[in-house]
Protein backbone atom coordinates (compact mmCIF):
# COMPACT_ATOMS: atom_id res chain seq x y z
CA UNK A 1 0.00 0.00 0.00
CA UNK A 2 1.20 3.31 -1.03
CA UNK A 3 1.65 5.54 2.42
CA UNK A 4 0.38 8.93 2.58
CA UNK A 5 3.13 11.15 1.90
CA UNK A 6 3.35 14.68 3.51
CA UNK A 7 1.51 16.31 0.44
CA UNK A 8 -1.69 13.85 0.61
CA UNK A 9 -4.36 14.65 2.85
CA UNK A 10 -7.62 13.00 2.34
CA UNK A 11 -6.90 11.30 -0.88
CA UNK A 12 -6.08 14.83 -2.51
CA UNK A 13 -2.97 16.73 -3.01
CA UNK A 14 -2.57 19.26 -0.46
CA UNK A 15 -1.02 21.64 -2.71
CA UNK A 16 -4.47 21.63 -4.57
CA UNK A 17 -6.46 21.62 -1.65
CA UNK A 18 -8.25 25.29 -1.79
CA UNK A 19 -9.32 24.01 -5.19
CA UNK A 20 -12.66 22.14 -4.88
CA UNK A 21 -14.55 19.98 -7.05
CA UNK A 22 -15.47 22.45 -9.76
CA UNK A 23 -11.93 24.76 -9.71
CA UNK A 24 -13.48 26.95 -7.16
CA UNK A 25 -12.32 28.24 -4.02
CA UNK A 26 -13.16 29.27 -0.83
CA UNK A 27 -13.35 32.83 -1.94
CA UNK A 28 -14.79 32.05 -5.72
CA UNK A 29 -17.95 30.23 -5.96
CA UNK A 30 -17.47 31.08 -10.08
CA UNK A 31 -14.64 32.80 -10.78
CA UNK A 32 -15.21 32.65 -14.73
CA UNK A 33 -17.70 35.60 -14.58
CA UNK A 34 -14.21 37.56 -13.72
CA UNK A 35 -12.29 36.10 -16.78
CA UNK A 36 -11.31 39.13 -19.50
CA UNK A 37 -12.72 36.45 -22.44
CA UNK A 38 -16.26 36.45 -20.40
CA UNK A 39 -19.48 37.44 -22.56
CA UNK A 40 -21.93 38.52 -20.07
CA UNK A 41 -25.60 37.38 -20.97
CA UNK A 42 -27.60 39.84 -22.72
CA UNK A 43 -28.79 40.89 -19.04
CA UNK A 44 -25.47 41.59 -17.82
CA UNK A 45 -24.40 43.95 -20.61
CA UNK A 46 -24.76 47.81 -18.65
CA UNK A 47 -25.71 51.07 -19.95
CA UNK A 48 -25.04 49.90 -24.04
CA UNK A 49 -29.02 49.53 -24.97
CA UNK A 50 -28.60 52.50 -27.38
CA UNK A 51 -25.46 51.11 -29.32
CA UNK A 52 -27.04 47.52 -29.39
CA UNK A 53 -30.36 49.62 -30.86
CA UNK A 54 -28.12 51.67 -33.14
CA UNK A 55 -25.97 48.99 -34.39
CA UNK A 56 -29.51 46.94 -35.17
CA UNK A 57 -30.70 49.13 -36.93
CA UNK A 58 -27.46 49.60 -39.22
CA UNK A 59 -26.84 46.09 -39.55
CA UNK A 60 -30.54 45.06 -39.45
CA UNK A 61 -31.36 44.66 -42.85
CA UNK A 62 -29.05 41.52 -43.14
CA UNK A 63 -31.33 39.46 -41.35
CA UNK A 64 -33.82 39.36 -44.42
CA UNK A 65 -30.96 39.44 -46.13
CA UNK A 66 -30.99 42.81 -47.87
CA UNK A 67 -27.93 44.81 -47.83
CA UNK A 68 -26.87 46.38 -44.29
CA UNK A 69 -24.51 49.47 -43.59
CA UNK A 70 -21.08 49.48 -42.66
CA UNK A 71 -20.47 51.13 -39.21
CA UNK A 72 -17.04 51.94 -37.29
CA UNK A 73 -17.24 52.05 -33.97
CA UNK A 74 -14.75 53.96 -31.58
CA UNK A 75 -14.11 54.28 -28.38
CA UNK A 76 -10.96 53.68 -25.61
CA UNK A 77 -10.10 49.86 -24.21
CA UNK A 78 -12.85 47.96 -22.68
CA UNK A 79 -15.72 50.31 -23.18
CA UNK A 80 -17.41 47.32 -24.83
CA UNK A 81 -17.47 47.96 -28.11
CA UNK A 82 -16.41 44.30 -29.03
CA UNK A 83 -19.01 43.08 -26.84
CA UNK A 84 -21.99 45.00 -28.61
CA UNK A 85 -20.19 43.77 -31.76
CA UNK A 86 -20.61 40.39 -30.69
CA UNK A 87 -24.11 40.72 -28.87
CA UNK A 88 -25.94 42.07 -32.13
CA UNK A 89 -24.21 39.48 -34.61
CA UNK A 90 -25.55 36.62 -31.89
CA UNK A 91 -28.92 38.11 -31.74
CA UNK A 92 -29.15 38.75 -35.92
CA UNK A 93 -27.77 35.47 -36.14
CA UNK A 94 -30.99 33.54 -34.20
CA UNK A 95 -33.27 36.12 -36.08
CA UNK A 96 -31.75 35.68 -39.25
CA UNK A 97 -32.74 31.51 -38.05
CA UNK A 98 -36.05 32.61 -37.57
CA UNK A 99 -36.92 34.42 -40.58
CA UNK A 100 -35.47 31.60 -42.75
CA UNK A 101 -32.33 33.82 -43.97
CA UNK A 102 -29.07 32.35 -44.09
CA UNK A 103 -27.01 34.91 -42.47
CA UNK A 104 -22.99 34.48 -42.12
CA UNK A 105 -21.32 36.10 -39.52
CA UNK A 106 -17.77 36.17 -38.68
CA UNK A 107 -15.47 38.38 -36.72
CA UNK A 108 -11.62 38.94 -37.12
CA UNK A 109 -8.85 40.21 -34.83
CA UNK A 110 -6.82 42.53 -37.39
CA UNK A 111 -3.71 42.27 -34.60
CA UNK A 112 -3.56 38.98 -34.98
CA UNK A 113 -3.62 38.68 -39.18
CA UNK A 114 -1.15 38.54 -41.10
CA UNK A 115 -1.64 40.78 -43.58
CA UNK A 116 -4.17 40.23 -46.41
CA UNK A 117 -3.88 37.30 -47.47
CA UNK A 118 -4.70 35.87 -43.65
CA UNK A 119 -7.43 38.23 -43.42
CA UNK A 120 -9.72 36.88 -45.82
CA UNK A 121 -8.40 33.11 -44.75
CA UNK A 122 -9.54 33.96 -41.38
CA UNK A 123 -12.61 35.29 -42.77
CA UNK A 124 -13.74 32.31 -45.57
CA UNK A 125 -12.57 29.36 -42.91
CA UNK A 126 -14.90 31.40 -40.22
CA UNK A 127 -17.74 30.67 -42.63
CA UNK A 128 -17.04 27.70 -44.19
CA UNK A 129 -19.43 24.80 -44.38
CA UNK A 130 -18.71 21.18 -44.66
CA UNK A 131 -21.88 21.70 -48.00
CA UNK A 132 -19.96 24.50 -49.47
CA UNK A 133 -16.85 21.56 -50.78
CA UNK A 134 -14.90 24.57 -51.22
CA UNK A 135 -11.49 23.77 -48.77
CA UNK A 136 -9.38 27.01 -47.28
CA UNK A 137 -6.36 26.01 -46.43
CA UNK A 138 -3.99 27.79 -44.04
CA UNK A 139 -1.36 28.74 -46.86
CA UNK A 140 -0.83 27.13 -50.36
CA UNK A 141 -3.00 29.43 -52.40
CA UNK A 142 -2.28 33.18 -53.82
CA UNK A 143 -4.23 35.93 -52.07
CA UNK A 144 -6.53 36.46 -55.13
CA UNK A 145 -7.64 32.76 -55.06
CA UNK A 146 -8.02 33.11 -51.40
CA UNK A 147 -10.79 35.80 -52.26
CA UNK A 148 -12.25 33.48 -54.98
CA UNK A 149 -12.68 30.62 -52.93
CA UNK A 150 -14.52 33.05 -50.02
CA UNK A 151 -17.25 34.48 -53.20
CA UNK A 152 -17.77 31.07 -53.62
CA UNK A 153 -18.20 30.41 -50.35
CA UNK A 154 -20.75 33.33 -49.97
CA UNK A 155 -22.21 32.78 -53.27
CA UNK A 156 -23.05 28.94 -52.34
CA UNK A 157 -24.04 29.24 -48.74
CA UNK A 158 -25.45 32.80 -48.00
CA UNK A 159 -27.91 35.84 -48.13
CA UNK A 160 -26.09 38.31 -46.20
CA UNK A 161 -23.01 38.50 -44.46
CA UNK A 162 -21.80 40.73 -41.33
CA UNK A 163 -18.26 40.88 -41.45
CA UNK A 164 -16.54 42.48 -37.84
CA UNK A 165 -13.14 43.90 -38.32
CA UNK A 166 -11.86 44.37 -34.54
CA UNK A 167 -8.57 46.62 -34.24
CA UNK A 168 -9.31 47.82 -37.73
CA UNK A 169 -6.63 50.25 -37.27
CA UNK A 170 -3.76 47.14 -37.46
CA UNK A 171 -4.91 45.92 -41.15
CA UNK A 172 -1.91 46.00 -43.04
CA UNK A 173 -4.00 46.92 -45.99
CA UNK A 174 -6.62 48.82 -47.62
CA UNK A 175 -7.55 46.73 -50.11
CA UNK A 176 -9.18 44.08 -48.11
CA UNK A 177 -11.43 46.96 -47.18
CA UNK A 178 -12.19 47.99 -50.52
CA UNK A 179 -12.74 44.47 -51.95
CA UNK A 180 -15.17 43.19 -49.55
CA UNK A 181 -16.96 46.63 -49.08
CA UNK A 182 -17.24 46.35 -53.44
CA UNK A 183 -17.57 42.87 -53.97
CA UNK A 184 -21.27 42.96 -54.84
CA UNK A 185 -20.78 46.22 -56.58
CA UNK A 186 -18.03 44.62 -58.87
CA UNK A 187 -20.18 42.03 -59.64
CA UNK A 188 -18.22 39.30 -57.71
CA UNK A 189 -21.11 38.02 -55.32
CA UNK A 190 -24.43 38.02 -55.03
CA UNK A 191 -24.63 38.95 -51.35
CA UNK A 192 -24.51 41.87 -49.34
CA UNK A 193 -21.66 42.46 -46.80
CA UNK A 194 -22.16 44.83 -43.86
CA UNK A 195 -18.45 45.50 -41.89
CA UNK A 196 -18.24 46.71 -38.42
CA UNK A 197 -15.07 48.16 -37.84
CA UNK A 198 -13.86 48.61 -34.89
CA UNK A 199 -10.94 50.49 -32.98
CA UNK A 200 -9.54 52.09 -29.80
CA UNK A 201 -7.24 54.70 -31.70
CA UNK A 202 -9.92 57.78 -31.34
CA UNK A 203 -7.77 59.67 -34.38
CA UNK A 204 -8.07 56.52 -36.55
CA UNK A 205 -10.58 58.18 -38.83
CA UNK A 206 -8.31 61.49 -39.33
CA UNK A 207 -5.46 59.40 -40.96
CA UNK A 208 -7.89 57.22 -43.11
CA UNK A 209 -7.47 58.11 -46.87
CA UNK A 210 -11.00 58.77 -48.62
CA UNK A 211 -10.68 55.64 -50.48
CA UNK A 212 -10.96 53.56 -46.85
CA UNK A 213 -13.37 56.32 -45.66
CA UNK A 214 -16.06 55.08 -47.82
CA UNK A 215 -15.07 51.86 -47.45
CA UNK A 216 -15.81 51.75 -44.10
CA UNK A 217 -19.18 53.22 -44.21
CA UNK A 218 -19.72 57.02 -42.37
CA UNK A 219 -22.02 55.52 -39.74
CA UNK A 220 -20.14 55.81 -36.51
CA UNK A 221 -20.45 55.53 -33.12
CA UNK A 222 -18.67 56.53 -30.02
CA UNK A 223 -18.48 54.43 -26.97
CA UNK A 224 -17.38 56.63 -23.96
CA UNK A 225 -15.50 55.49 -21.32
CA UNK A 226 -18.02 53.70 -18.30
CA UNK A 227 -19.15 56.05 -15.51
CA UNK A 228 -18.41 54.91 -11.67
CA UNK A 229 -22.24 54.38 -11.82
CA UNK A 230 -22.18 51.71 -14.67
CA UNK A 231 -19.07 50.55 -13.76
CA UNK A 232 -20.50 49.60 -10.04
CA UNK A 233 -23.43 47.74 -12.35
CA UNK A 234 -21.11 45.89 -14.49
CA UNK A 235 -19.05 44.44 -11.23
CA UNK A 236 -22.40 44.02 -9.46
CA UNK A 237 -23.79 41.90 -12.02
CA UNK A 238 -20.76 39.56 -11.48
CA UNK A 239 -20.47 39.27 -7.99
CA UNK A 240 -22.14 36.04 -8.06
CA UNK A 241 -18.33 34.68 -8.85
CA UNK A 242 -17.75 35.17 -5.35
CA UNK A 243 -18.81 32.66 -2.15
CA UNK A 244 -21.86 34.49 -0.76
CA UNK A 245 -20.73 36.51 2.46
CA UNK A 246 -16.82 36.64 1.45
CA UNK A 247 -17.32 40.02 -0.58
CA UNK A 248 -17.42 42.77 1.74
CA UNK A 249 -20.08 45.50 0.94
CA UNK A 250 -17.67 48.12 -0.02
CA UNK A 251 -15.63 46.61 -2.39
CA UNK A 252 -17.48 46.62 -5.32
CA UNK A 253 -18.49 50.71 -5.12
CA UNK A 254 -14.96 51.18 -4.05
CA UNK A 255 -13.78 48.76 -7.45
CA UNK A 256 -15.78 50.73 -9.52
CA UNK A 257 -14.87 55.01 -7.84
CA UNK A 258 -11.17 53.46 -8.82
CA UNK A 259 -11.79 52.03 -12.14
CA UNK A 260 -13.62 55.44 -12.97
CA UNK A 261 -11.32 58.00 -11.99
CA UNK A 262 -8.55 55.86 -13.66
CA UNK A 263 -9.78 54.87 -16.85
CA UNK A 264 -13.30 53.97 -17.28
CA UNK A 265 -12.40 50.93 -18.71
CA UNK A 266 -14.36 47.72 -17.62
CA UNK A 267 -11.84 45.39 -18.58
CA UNK A 268 -9.67 46.80 -15.93
CA UNK A 269 -12.32 47.41 -13.56
CA UNK A 270 -13.25 43.54 -13.17
CA UNK A 271 -9.48 42.83 -13.04
CA UNK A 272 -9.49 44.76 -10.29
CA UNK A 273 -11.92 42.58 -8.67
CA UNK A 274 -10.65 39.30 -9.27
CA UNK A 275 -6.89 40.47 -8.43
CA UNK A 276 -8.85 41.55 -4.87
CA UNK A 277 -10.32 38.10 -4.93
CA UNK A 278 -7.07 36.50 -5.72
CA UNK A 279 -5.13 38.10 -3.10
CA UNK A 280 -8.05 37.40 -0.42
CA UNK A 281 -7.70 33.61 -1.23
CA UNK A 282 -3.80 33.55 -1.78
CA UNK A 283 -3.43 35.22 1.49
CA UNK A 284 -6.02 32.77 3.20
CA UNK A 285 -7.74 35.51 4.28
CA UNK A 286 -11.14 34.49 4.08
CA UNK A 287 -13.17 37.38 2.88
CA UNK A 288 -12.48 40.80 0.36
CA UNK A 289 -12.14 44.02 1.89
CA UNK A 290 -11.25 47.29 0.56
CA UNK A 291 -8.09 47.68 2.07
CA UNK A 292 -7.16 44.33 -0.43
CA UNK A 293 -7.78 46.20 -3.68
CA UNK A 294 -4.85 48.76 -3.71
CA UNK A 295 -2.49 45.66 -2.25
CA UNK A 296 -3.94 43.71 -4.83
CA UNK A 297 -3.59 46.10 -7.64
CA UNK A 298 -0.21 47.06 -6.96
CA UNK A 299 0.94 42.85 -6.71
CA UNK A 300 -0.66 42.13 -9.72
CA UNK A 301 0.83 45.01 -11.84
CA UNK A 302 4.07 44.69 -10.04
CA UNK A 303 4.46 41.13 -11.40
CA UNK A 304 2.53 42.41 -14.71
CA UNK A 305 5.61 45.07 -15.20
CA UNK A 306 8.14 42.89 -13.86
CA UNK A 307 7.18 40.16 -16.37
CA UNK A 308 7.29 42.70 -19.23
CA UNK A 309 10.88 44.27 -18.66
CA UNK A 310 11.77 40.71 -17.62
CA UNK A 311 13.68 40.78 -21.31
CA UNK A 312 15.65 44.00 -20.69
CA UNK A 313 19.27 44.44 -19.22
CA UNK A 314 19.02 45.34 -15.08
CA UNK A 315 20.01 49.17 -15.90
CA UNK A 316 16.37 49.02 -17.38
CA UNK A 317 14.94 48.91 -13.99
CA UNK A 318 17.36 51.90 -12.66
CA UNK A 319 16.36 53.94 -15.02
CA UNK A 320 12.61 52.88 -14.53
CA UNK A 321 13.22 53.83 -10.87
CA UNK A 322 14.87 56.99 -11.75
CA UNK A 323 11.65 58.07 -13.54
CA UNK A 324 9.61 56.67 -10.30
CA UNK A 325 11.71 58.74 -8.02
CA UNK A 326 10.77 61.86 -9.93
CA UNK A 327 7.31 61.07 -10.62
CA UNK A 328 6.67 60.31 -6.98
CA UNK A 329 7.45 63.77 -6.26
CA UNK A 330 5.00 65.36 -8.27
CA UNK A 331 1.22 65.93 -7.83
CA UNK A 332 -0.46 63.94 -10.89
CA UNK A 333 1.98 61.29 -11.40
CA UNK A 334 1.62 62.48 -15.18
CA UNK A 335 5.42 64.32 -15.26
CA UNK A 336 7.43 64.55 -18.15
CA UNK A 337 10.98 64.57 -17.22
CA UNK A 338 13.71 65.53 -19.73
CA UNK A 339 16.47 62.91 -20.27
CA UNK A 340 19.43 64.21 -18.53
CA UNK A 341 17.73 65.01 -15.11
CA UNK A 342 16.57 61.25 -15.69
CA UNK A 343 20.52 60.50 -15.72
CA UNK A 344 21.18 62.05 -13.19
CA UNK A 345 18.53 60.53 -10.75
CA UNK A 346 19.51 57.36 -12.40
CA UNK A 347 23.41 57.43 -10.99
CA UNK A 348 21.94 58.00 -7.81
CA UNK A 349 19.90 55.16 -8.25
CA UNK A 350 23.00 53.06 -9.32
CA UNK A 351 24.92 54.65 -6.09
CA UNK A 352 22.14 53.21 -3.93
CA UNK A 353 22.14 49.52 -5.22
CA UNK A 354 26.06 49.46 -5.78
CA UNK A 355 26.74 49.49 -9.27
CA UNK A 356 28.47 51.59 -11.95
CA UNK A 357 26.62 54.13 -14.02
CA UNK A 358 26.51 52.99 -18.62
CA UNK A 359 26.42 55.98 -20.24
CA UNK A 360 23.95 58.99 -21.79
CA UNK A 361 23.68 57.31 -25.17
CA UNK A 362 22.97 53.90 -23.32
CA UNK A 363 20.01 55.16 -21.25
CA UNK A 364 18.55 57.27 -23.97
CA UNK A 365 18.11 53.94 -26.07
CA UNK A 366 17.04 51.99 -22.59
CA UNK A 367 14.20 54.37 -22.54
CA UNK A 368 13.71 54.08 -26.33
CA UNK A 369 12.97 50.40 -25.01
CA UNK A 370 10.54 51.29 -22.04
CA UNK A 371 8.92 53.53 -24.65
CA UNK A 372 8.44 50.43 -26.55
CA UNK A 373 7.06 48.45 -24.43
CA UNK A 374 4.77 51.09 -23.26
CA UNK A 375 6.51 51.11 -19.97
CA UNK A 376 6.86 55.11 -20.39
CA UNK A 377 6.49 57.42 -23.15
CA UNK A 378 8.72 60.19 -24.81
CA UNK A 379 8.37 63.27 -26.95
CA UNK A 380 10.28 65.27 -28.38
CA UNK A 381 10.70 68.92 -27.44
CA UNK A 382 11.42 72.57 -28.81
CA UNK A 383 13.51 74.34 -26.69
CA UNK A 384 12.70 77.60 -28.62
CA UNK A 385 15.35 80.24 -30.67
CA UNK A 386 18.91 78.36 -30.92
CA UNK A 387 17.70 76.08 -28.31
CA UNK A 388 17.57 72.61 -30.41
CA UNK A 389 15.53 70.10 -29.43
CA UNK A 390 15.34 67.16 -26.51
CA UNK A 391 13.50 64.67 -25.34
CA UNK A 392 11.21 64.07 -22.37
CA UNK A 393 9.83 60.84 -21.19
CA UNK A 394 7.00 59.95 -18.77
CA UNK A 395 6.26 56.93 -16.24
CA UNK A 396 2.89 55.31 -17.56
CA UNK A 397 2.31 53.19 -14.58
CA UNK A 398 2.02 54.36 -10.98
CA UNK A 399 5.19 54.57 -8.99
CA UNK A 400 4.53 52.56 -6.28
CA UNK A 401 3.79 49.75 -9.06
CA UNK A 402 7.23 50.07 -9.92
CA UNK A 403 8.39 50.22 -6.67
CA UNK A 404 6.49 47.12 -6.08
CA UNK A 405 8.94 44.67 -8.01
CA UNK A 406 11.41 44.50 -5.99
CA UNK A 407 11.57 43.60 -2.02
CA UNK A 408 14.07 46.71 -1.41
CA UNK A 409 13.46 49.33 -4.02
CA UNK A 410 15.84 51.89 -4.85
CA UNK A 411 14.59 54.82 -3.38
CA UNK A 412 16.49 57.96 -3.42
CA UNK A 413 16.63 61.64 -1.90
CA UNK A 414 16.37 63.10 -5.46
CA UNK A 415 16.61 66.87 -3.17
CA UNK A 416 20.60 66.23 -3.08
N1 LIG B 1 -21.43 47.26 -20.78
C1 LIG B 1 -20.84 46.19 -20.25
N2 LIG B 1 -21.51 45.38 -19.43
C2 LIG B 1 -20.91 44.29 -18.92
N3 LIG B 1 -19.64 43.93 -19.15
C3 LIG B 1 -18.92 44.72 -19.96
C4 LIG B 1 -19.48 45.88 -20.55
N4 LIG B 1 -18.53 46.47 -21.32
C5 LIG B 1 -17.44 45.71 -21.23
N5 LIG B 1 -17.65 44.66 -20.41
C6 LIG B 1 -16.66 43.62 -20.06
O1 LIG B 1 -15.38 44.08 -20.42
C7 LIG B 1 -14.79 43.22 -21.40
C8 LIG B 1 -14.08 44.10 -22.40
O2 LIG B 1 -15.01 44.78 -23.23
P1 LIG B 1 -14.82 44.87 -24.79
O3 LIG B 1 -13.92 43.78 -25.28
O4 LIG B 1 -16.14 44.98 -25.41
O5 LIG B 1 -14.05 46.23 -24.87
P2 LIG B 1 -13.59 46.99 -26.17
O6 LIG B 1 -14.19 48.35 -26.10
O7 LIG B 1 -13.85 46.19 -27.38
O8 LIG B 1 -12.06 47.13 -25.86
P3 LIG B 1 -10.79 46.76 -26.76
O9 LIG B 1 -10.67 47.90 -27.71
O10 LIG B 1 -9.69 46.70 -25.77
O11 LIG B 1 -11.06 45.44 -27.40
C9 LIG B 1 -15.97 42.43 -22.00
O12 LIG B 1 -15.60 41.14 -22.42
C10 LIG B 1 -16.89 42.34 -20.83
O13 LIG B 1 -16.50 41.24 -20.02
Amino acid sequence: MQEESEESIGGGDKLFQAVNDSGNTTIFANRELLNIDHIPDENRIVGRDEHIQELANEVGPAVTGAPPNSVILYGKTGSGKSLVAKHVMGRARSEAQRRDTRLATVTVDCAQAKGEADTIQTIADGINTPESGVKVPTRGISTNEYYNRLWNILDQEYDAALITLDEVDQLSDDNVLMLLSRAREAGKIDVSIGIISISNKVNFRDQMTERVKSSLGHNEFIFDPYDGEQLRQILENRSDAFKEGVLNSGVIPKTAALAAQRHGDARKAIRLLRHAGDYAKNNDIGEVKEIHLELAQEQAEGERLKELIAGLPPHSKYVLYALANLTAKTETNRAWFRTTLIYDIYKKVCDAVGTDHLSTDTIRSLLGELAFLEVTESNQEHGGMGKGTYKEHRLLWEPSVVFKMDPNPAQVDIDQ
